[in-house]
C-alpha cells in the first residue's frame, strides 16, 4: 500500500544523517526499487481481492496506485486492466465512475505519455459505456462511435520530441510488444451444453448483444422469418391444445374464435386420437360461431404465408415462395449441413439470407384475434394447466401477437432473444477481449445429437451448462415418459464427472426463471420432487433445484452457478470472470502452488 505522502524521503533521511562528508543521490537507486515494490504490492492486492466484490474500501486502494506518482506505468496499466475486468454490475460501474471519473483521475490517465496507461483508461471507459455511463462525454467523445485505436490516436501526445531514429526504434518496440501481447493473449474454449430448449443459444445471443452493443434495424429485421415461423408453430400447437382440452372447457365467449383457429389449423393424422373438439362443435347448440367456420377458410390470405417454412403445414398453397427464395433457402441449408467446421463463423443462427419484403404479416386479423382470446382464456381459466406440460408453447409471442402481426414489423431485442431456432450444427462464436479470447461452442441439445458433442470436448477451459428451471413439470420431446428436469440432472451428472473435464470449470446457468416464477404457484414443485418442502417460494424452489444439481458434483469441479436473466449485462461479465478464474487456477495447479 502506498505510504502517506508525509513520510520523509530516503534521500533527505540519508543527507540529514550524513551532513558531513560525501553523500550520494540514493533516489537513483531507490526510485526503481520503490516502483518494483509497489508493482508487487499491487499485484498481490489484485490476487487477494480477486474474489471480493468491489467496494469503496478496495476501490480506494486500487485508485491510490493510479494516483500515486511513484507507481510505474506498468503498474497503472495492470490496475486499470484489472478494474475494467472487475465491473460486473451497474453498481460497480457507478462506484468506479464516482471515484475515478469525478476525481479527474481518468482525464489525467488519458493524457498520460504512456500508451499502455492510456489504453487501460480506454478499457475503463468502455466498461462504463457498457453500463450506460459514458464517462467520455466529459471529454466530448462518444465512446460508442470511436474505436479504441482511434481514441488512442486522438489522445496520443508525445512527451518529448523524438528524433527520427528514436521514433523508428520506439515504433519497432511497440510493434514487438503488440505482437507479444497477441501471442500471449489467453485463449479459452468454452462449451455450452444442456438439454434442447434449455436456453443455450439464447445465452450466446445475449452475449453477442451485450458484447457487440446490440443489433441495428437491418439485423433485427433478419429475425422476422424465424419469429413468424415460431408464431405459426405455436398457433398450430394452440389448436392442438384446444382439440385436446375440448371447447367446452373454454369460456363460451371464445367459442367463435376457436372455430377460426381450428379451421385454419385442421387436425393432422397424428391428432386424430386427441381430437374431440370438432365433434363437440357439432353437438354444441349455440349456432353463431358455427357459421363463422364456413367463412374462415377464405379468411387466411395465402400471400401472407410467405414465410411458413417446411414444418408448418396449414393446408395453404405454398406458391408464394419464388424460385429465388427457394434457391437461397437451399443454399443456406447446405452451408449448415456441410459439417461443423465449415459452419464456424459463417452461419449466423436465426438469420435468413432472403431479403424480406417490408409489408408482410403471417396472420390475418381474425386469426390474430382468435389466438389472443383463446390464449388469454387458457391462461386465465387455467383449464390447460394439466395439458400445457405436454406441449411446447411460445407464450411470449402470443402476448405480443398484435405487434408481430403488424405490417412492417421489426423485431426488438427482446423478440430476438425469444426467437427459437433449433441448433443443428456445432457453432463457434468468438469473443475477443484485450487479454482473453473466448471460443464459445454452442451445440444441439437433442438426445440423438449428443454423441457429436465429443468432437469438441478436448481441452475445454469451461462448460456453460444450461438447465431450464421451468422444466420441472415438462417431458422430453424425444421420450414423453421422461421428465425434463430429471433428464437434465442425469446429463449434468455425466458431464461433470466425466474424465474429459478434470481441469474444466462448470458455469451452471439456471434459465427461464420468469416462466418458473409464473408456473410455481400453479404447479407445485413437490408434485415432481416429493422431497421438496418449500412450497411456492421462488427462492426456496430455485435453491432446491440448485442443490439437486450440486449433489451431482462428485468430481468436485469448480462450479459457478447463476440464475440467468433476460438480457442481463452481468451474464457476459460472469462468464468472462469464471473463465479467467479457471485459467488462473489451472496455471497455479500446473506450477504446484494449488
Ligand atoms: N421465457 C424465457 N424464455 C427463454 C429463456 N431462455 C431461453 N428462452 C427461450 O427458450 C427457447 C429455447 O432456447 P434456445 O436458446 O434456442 O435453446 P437451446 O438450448 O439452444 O436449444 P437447442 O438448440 O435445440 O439445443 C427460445 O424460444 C428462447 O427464447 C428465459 O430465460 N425465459
Ligand atoms: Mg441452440
Amino acid at each position: 500500500m502506498p505510504p502517506p505522502p508525509s513520510v520523509r524521503s530516503l534521500h533527505s533521511w540519508w543527507s540529514d544523517s550524513n551532513s558531513i562528508g560525501a553523500t550520494f543521490d540514493l533516489h537513483a537507486v531507490a526510485k526503481p526499487l520503490i516502483r518494483l515494490l509497489y508493482h508487487r504490492q499491487a499485484r498481490n492486492f489484485i490476487k487477494e481481492n480477486a474474489a471480493i466484490p468491489l467496494s469503496d474500501a478496495n476501490a480506494d486502494i486500487f485508485l491510490s496506485y493510479l494516483a500515486f506518482k511513484y507507481t510505474s506505468s506498468r503498474t497503472k496499466s495492470m490496475v486499470l486492466r484489472h478494474l475494467s475486468e472487475r465491473v460486473a454490475s451497474e453498481k460497480d460501474a457507478q462506484m468506479l465512475k464516482s471515484n475515478i471519473v469525478q476525481s479527474n483521475l481518468l482525464v489525467e490517465l488519458l493524457n498520460s505519455p504512456d500508451e499502455e496507461t492510456r489504453y487501460g483508461a480506454c478499457l475503463i471507459i468502455d466498461q462504463l459505456a457498457l453500463h450506460n455511463l459514458p464517462a467520455l462525454e466529459i471529454q466530448g467523445i462518444n465512446p460508442r462511435q470511436r474505436s479504441l485505436k482511434e481514441r488512442l490516436a486522438l489522445k496520443k501526445q508525445p512527451a518529448w520530441k523524438k528524433t527520427r531514429a528514436e521514433k523508428t526504434r520506439s515504433d519497432a518496440i511497440h510493434r514487438a510488444i503488440l505482437e507479444d501481447s497477441k501471442r500471449y493473449r489467453k485463449e479459452a474454449k468454452v462449451l455450452v451444453l444442456g438439454l434442447s430448449e434449455s436456453g443455450k443459444s439464447t445465452i450466446v445471443r445475449q452475449m453477442k448483444i451485450v458484447h457487440d452493443g446490440g443489433c441495428d434495424e437491418r439485423e433485427r429485421a433478419e429475425y422476422r422469418t424465424t419469429i413468424y415461423k415460431n408464431v405459426l408453430d405455436s398457433v398450430g400447437t394452440l389448436a392442438r391444445i384446444v382439440r385436446k382440452v375440448g371447447i367446452r372447457s373454454l369460456p363460451e365467449n371464445v367459442w367463435e374464435h376457436t372455430a377460426v383457429l381450428l379451421a385454419a389449423f385442421p387436425a393432422s393424422d397424428g391428432d386424430d386420437a386427441e381430437s374431440n373438439a370438432e365433434t363437440e362443435m357439432e353437438s354444441v347448440e349455440s349456432g353463431s360461431w358455427i357459421t363463422a367456420m364456413d367463412s374462415v377458410v377464405v379468411d387466411v390470405d395465402p400471400v401472407l404465408w410467405i414465410t411458413a417454412i417446411d414444418s408448418v403445414d396449414v393446408g395453404i398453397d405454398p406458391t408464394p415462395f419464388t424460385d429465388a427464395d427457394r434457391k437461397a433457402e437451399t443454399e443456406a441449408k447446405s452451408v449448415e449441413s456441410d459439417g461443423w467446421i465449415t459452419a464456424f463463423d459463417s452461419v449466423d443462427e436465426g438469420v435468413n439470407p432472403v431479403p424480406l419484403p417490408q409489408t408482410h404479416s403471417v396472420l390475418t386479423p381474425a386469426l390474430v384475434d382468435a389466438v389472443w382470446h383463446i390464449w388469454r382464456s387458457l391462461a386465465v381459466e387455467r383449464v390447460a394447466d394439466e395439458h400445457l406440460t405436454e406441449f411446447y408453447l411460445m407464450e411470449y409471442f402470443f402476448s405480443s401477437i398484435y405487434r408481430i402481426a403488424e405490417p412492417n414489423y421489426i423485431p426488438n431485442e427482446k423478440d430476438i432473444l425469444h426467437a427459437r431456432t433449433e441448433t443443428n450444427a456445432i457453432r463457434q462464436t468468438r469473443f475477443v477481449m484485450p487479454s482473453l479470447s473466448i471460443h464459445l461452442f454452442d451445440v444441439t441439445g437433442q438426445r440423438f445429437e449428443r454423441k457429436k458433442w465429443i468432437q469438441c470436448f478436448q481441452s475445454a477451459t469451461s462448460i456453460i451448462f444450461c438447465a431450464a428451471l421451468s422444466d420441472y413439470d415438462q417431458v422430453l420431446k424425444e421420450d414423453r415418459r421422461l421428465n425434463r428436469m430429471r433428464e437434465s440432472l442425469i446429463l449434468f451428472e455425466s458431464v461433470i464427472n466425466s474424465r474429459w473435464f478434470l481441469r474444466t470449470s462448470v458455469i451452471l446457468f439456471l434459465t427461464k426463471i420468469d416462466l418458473f416464477k409464473k408456473k410455481l404457484p400453479r404447479i407445485p414443485l413437490k408434485r415432481y420432487f416429493p422431497e421438496y418442502t418449500g412450497g411456492s417460494d421462488l427462492n426456496k424452489a430455485a435453491k432446491y433445484i440448485l442443490w439437486e444439481f450440486m449433489q451431482k458434483n462428485r468430481a468436485r469441479l469448480s462450479v459457478y452457478s447463476f440464475l440467468a436473466q433476460e438480457k442481463d449485462m452481468k451474464t457476459v461479465r460472469l462468464i468472462f470472470g469464471a473463465v479467467k478464474d479457471t485459467i488462473n487456477r489451472n496455471a497455479l495447479k500446473d506450477s504446484g502452488i494449488l
